[in-house]
């Protein structure tokens, strides 16, 4: 039987809840941040950014974050940095991921929506080339922006429309940014066809997710750990089958929880509300993918049997078409019986 780790790197995964911008490894980071000669705090030597991704709390985890948007100044580097998603993803086996995209951060930088669009699907087609990983797109509201950047998220989601985008989010700060507001920016995004998808209950209480879910149409929600302060409201995610898309690292790197151990994943389970396992900004928070389904592993005290099972709920909760799916389904079946 091989041992959990070995099994977690040759399982076939899919991950639904993770950054753009917050997947840019520390060597992108420190390129990028290199390029533009000390006009940048982030730091063009990547043995210091361990220590520059340390956060205080949300709001400062946000203000590093966009630091690390200032970097993105032209297409080339945005054509860069998601072609090295795609590699990262592959050497994790990860076979599908729904990638959280911020065109508003990068557009009102002065990259044209459309440069980064094509930017963003150039990279798209030679990951699935390359390294075999499919890629769609979020495009998320940063919600500290407002409504402003509603408007733009939406015009430039619906005026581009690149082939790889699905879904619609909200992100950024949940304190003072009420979800209610954007109502009707997720209203046309759903009714041209994309998925709802906003963060909720990351940084604030369960009312939050009631609001995505009834004012934005939240068809999976990013986050959502406060929902186990509300049995009502997990045993309507369960009833209704609306998925969580957990990152316990993350919350614990933005002190949204105080320890490991004090995750409410295990509740969340435990009551049947459906979740997956995500790592959100891995080299910002230090993590993987891998070590997300190894902190679950732990959390949950499964085996390998349970952990293929954390990969399954993933593709089950995609986007992905039926027929997609169903070959991703087979394929973690395939792995996990060989591994028996
Ligand atoms: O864990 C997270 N929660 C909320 N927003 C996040 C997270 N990780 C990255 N972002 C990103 O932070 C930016 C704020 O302008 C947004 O682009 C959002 O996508």
């Amino acid at each position: 039987m091989t041992d959990l780790t070995s099994f977690i790197a040759g399982l076939p995964k899919a991950e639904l809840h993770v950054h753009h911008v917050g997947s840019a490894s520390p060597r992108i980071v420190a390129e990028l941040a290199a390029r533009h000669q000390g006009s940048s705090p982030v730091p063009a030597d990547p043995s210091l950014l361990a220590d520059y991704f340390e956060f205080r709390d949300f709001a400062h985890f946000v203000e590093i974050y966009l630091s690390v948007v200032d970097l993105i100044r032209d297409d080339e580097d945005v054509r860069l940095l998601t072609y090295e998603i795609g590699r990262e993803l592959g050497r994790q086996n990860v076979r599908y991921a729904e990638l959280t995209v911020t065109p508003y951060s990068s557009v009102r930088r002065g990259i044209p929506a459309k440069a980064f669009c094509e930017a963003i699907e150039d990279a798209r087609q030679s990951a699935a080339r390359d390294f075999g990983v499919q890629l769609r797109w979020c495009f998320d509201i940063p919600g500290e922006a407002g409504l402003a950047a509603a408007e733009e998220t939406l015009r430039i989601a619906l005026g581009e429309r690149p082939e790889g985008l699905v879904s619609f989010g909200l992100g950024g700060p949940e304190i003072g940014v009420p979800r209610p507001q954007f109502k009707p920016y997720f209203d046309q995004a759903r009714a041209a066809g994309l998925h709802s998808v906003p963060h909720a209950g990351e940084t604030t209480g369960p009312e939050t997710i009631w609001d995505a879910l009834r004012e934005l149409g939240a068809e999976r929600i990013g986050h959502g750990i406060a929902a186990a302060q509300d049995e009502r409201l997990m045993a309507h995610l369960a009833e209704h089958a609306i998925p969580l898309e957990v990152c316990p690292t993350s919350n614990l790197r933005t002190r949204a929880v105080a320890s490991l151990d004090e995750h409410p994943l295990a509740t969340l389970v435990a009551a049947g509300v459906p979740v997956s396992i995500n790592s959100d900004d891995p080299p910002m928070f230090g993590t993987s993918l891998e070590q997300e389904y190894a902190a679950a592993a732990r959390l949950l005290n499964l085996d390998t049997a349970g952990v293929a099972d954390l990969a399954r709920a993933a593709v089950r909760h995609s986007f992905l078409p039926a027929d997609g799916r169903t070959a991703l389904l087979a394929e973690i079946d395939a792995y996990a019986t060989a591994q028996g």
